[in-house]
């Protein structure tokens, strides 16, 4: 379940009233999601239907807003597959409802896939090229706030809980990456705005094409290749054993490469980003399992694939990057 926060029809016409957003005609939860309340909204305004998700953001304060749905919104402008949010009467593209902070932004069509296939990974291996290149003027700053500083704050709060060995590893590996987050090779890396968070429930496809890409609520500034690695290390591995497959890898990483051509240097910190990008995701889940949110009742994602996805990459099981 992921409706944390109720809303009426009759308090969403209201709130829709005040931009002239229409006579609303179909409300509904949405299951799915870990992180905020959604609804499908549908609306008429001036004869038309118009088709919404509604989100009221549960955790995230409104001074993080402008730059998720600002990016939401400049890409959708290039043509780029994403929600659009809608602007409101006071010329922003987020308000308020029931005490939280919420945006409107149009629905897309599609459906996630469970196991994608090599032509659905060259799919996303494109769309994340191109939303590399498109976001690169987008003006607003934000760090992924879900980067170093914040595995450096959380990772000490979840060690107490896991076995000695499992310490050490998360100790090895954050320490690891610290070092390497300093070197030059890391800090000149192509870098801006990211999703973060492109996992598979986050594409809605149509057959072998992409709907659109959602939930930009962890996107941030940080290195292109980070975006790579964490969608890799989830579009591209079997999702039963976790293994990578190989088909996938190289439609993948083929595809981004033919709309933005990998460096030598992105070549040399591939093995560091997929491991951050583990490492990432192991903490996250790790803090979900053992300090999970008052009153969520939700299944936590399981830590443990993350640790073993850190270990494969420990060990040198990841493809090589194309080169041209
Ligand atoms: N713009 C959208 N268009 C179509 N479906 C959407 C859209 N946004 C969200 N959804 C649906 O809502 C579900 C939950 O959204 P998500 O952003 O993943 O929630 P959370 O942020 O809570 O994890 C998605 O799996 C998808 O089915
Ligand atoms: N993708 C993350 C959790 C974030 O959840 P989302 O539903 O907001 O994408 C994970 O799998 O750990």
């Amino acid at each position: 379940m992921a409706v944390f926060t109720d809303v009426s029809p009759a308090q969403l016409q209201d709130w829709l009233n005040h931009s002239n957003l229409g006579q609303l005609t179909a409300l509904e939860g949405i299951a799915s999601g870990i992180e905020n309340t959604n609804y499908f909204v549908d609306v008429t305004r001036a004869g038309e239907s118009h088709h919404y998700v509604l989100t009221l953001f549960e955790k995230l304060t409104p001074t993080e807003l402008p730059f998720y749905l600002g990016l939401m919104h400049h890409l959708a402008a290039k043509g780029i597959p994403v929600p659009a949010p809608v602007r409101l009467s006071n010329g922003i593209f987020w308000g308020e409802l029931n005490g939280k902070p919420c945006a409107l932004v149009t629905r897309l069509q599609g459906r996630s896939v469970l196991q994608p296939s090599a032509a659905q990974c060259a799919a996303m291996g494109s769309w994340l090229a191109r939303m590399h290149q498109a976001g690169a003027d987008f003006a607003l700053q934000q760090p992924n706030l879900r980067g170093l500083s914040w595995w450096q704050a959380t990772a000490p709060v979840v060690a107490p809980y896991l076995p000695a060995d499992i310490q050490r590893l998360l100790e090895d590996e954050l320490a690891l990456q610290t070092t390497h987050a300093m070197t030059t090779g890391y800090q000149d890396l192509p870098r801006g705005p990211v999703h973060a968070d492109l996992f598979r429930d986050n594409a809605l496809m149509i057959d072998d094409t992409l709907g659109g890409i959602i939930d930009f609520y962890f996107a941030g500034c940080d290195t292109w290749l980070f975006d790579l690695a964490v969608t890799l290390n989830d579009w591209c591995i079997d999702v039963a054993t976790g293994e990578l497959q190989a088909g996938a890898c190289q439609a993948f990483l083929s595809a981004y490469h033919a709309v933005q051509p990998f460096t030598q240097q992105e070549a040399e910190n591939w093995e560091m980003a997929l491991r951050a990008a583990a490492l990432r995701f192991w903490i996250s889940r790790l803090y979900d399992f053992y300090l999970p949110r008052p009153a969520a009742m939700l299944t936590p994602k399981d830590p443990r694939h993350f640790e073993r996805i850190l270990i494969a990459r420990r060990a040198g099981r990841y493809p090589v990057l194309p080169q041209s």
